[in-house]
């Protein structure tokens, strides 16, 4: 049997009177690459907010391995292995693409000692694997600062990957991407399947066709469907709840 690697029971969140969250249930198992989809606010930022700690449920759970993590702050939820990528990158633009690879897989905390002492075999050959992983292998030597918008989103990964966490969780990772940029992020993403467990929210159908193998729609705040892209696609709830917001377009 696959182990389940996150597990939300019935969790919501109330602001107010108004459950923006309410009830949501749904397991992702070890290297699954699971795609949350809804009209704009469905609640799917808000559902990341509350298993990365951003925001306190009040109520349900939030199990990373069984193990309940449920309200924990911010920071450790992240020691516990819930990576989260925002939009916003987060790279040390004065350094290269190794050296911030590099600082993200060292346990040694002092980044300057690191930079100065070098870091060890180990590290190394993990960081020519995520580099390889993530398409950025001829760019390694640039500055973080010269790279495009893509090539920083794929450090992003890069770097989250590094830290070897249990869960990612990816909001909209395509975001200002070109054509070209989304079919790369996707080609990473599925490079990434069955090695790493990801949960990313993406409006764009294309790139979730591409990439999803299993998909859950939310609708106010509540599971709508659960199924595989097709079984999505064909649903009438679903078709019903998008109409009028993003429209969920039959592939051509
Ligand atoms: N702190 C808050 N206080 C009150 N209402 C909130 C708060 N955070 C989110 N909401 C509301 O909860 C609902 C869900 O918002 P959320 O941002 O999670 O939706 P979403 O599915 O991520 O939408 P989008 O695709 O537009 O980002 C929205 O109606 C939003 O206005």
């Amino acid at each position: 049997m696959t182990a389940i690697a996150l597990e939300l029971k019935n969790l919501g969140v109330r602001f107010g009177g108004f459950r923006a969250v309410d009830g949501v249930s749904l397991q992702v198992t070890e290297g699954e690459l699971r795609v949350l989809l809804g009209a704009n606010g469905a609640g799917k930022t808000t559902l990341m907010d509350l298993i990365s700690g951003k925001t306190r449920s009040t109520q349900g759970q939030v199990l990373l391995r069984g193990k309940d993590i449920t309200n924990w702050p911010e920071y450790r939820v992240a020691r516990a292995g819930i990576g989260r990528k925002f939009q916003i990158p987060s790279v040390f633009r004065e350094l290269t693409v190794r050296q911030n690879l590099c600082v993200a897989a060292t346990r040694e905390p002092s980044i300057l000692r690191n930079l100065r002492w070098g870091f060890g075999r180990a590290e190394q050959s993990g960081v020519d694997e995520i580099l390889a992983l993530v398409g950025l292998q001829d760019l390694q030597h640039r500055q973080a600062a010269d790279l495009s918008h893509g090539q920083t989103q794929w450090l992003e990964l890069g770097l989250l990957t590094a830290q070897k966490p249990q869960v990612i969780l990816l909001d909209e990772p395509t975001a200002g991407m070109t054509q070209a940029e989304t079919r790369k992020t996707a080609q990473i993403l599925m490079a990434l399947r069955g090695r790493q467990t990801i949960l990313v929210v993406e409006h764009d159908m294309a790139f979730v066709r591409d990439i999803a193998e299993r998909i859950t729609v939310l609708h106010l705040g509540k599971v709508l469907a659960e199924g595989s892209v097709a079984e999505i696609e064909r649903d009438p709830k679903v078709r019903q709840a998008y109409l009028g917001s993003h429209g969920i377009a039959a592939p051509c």
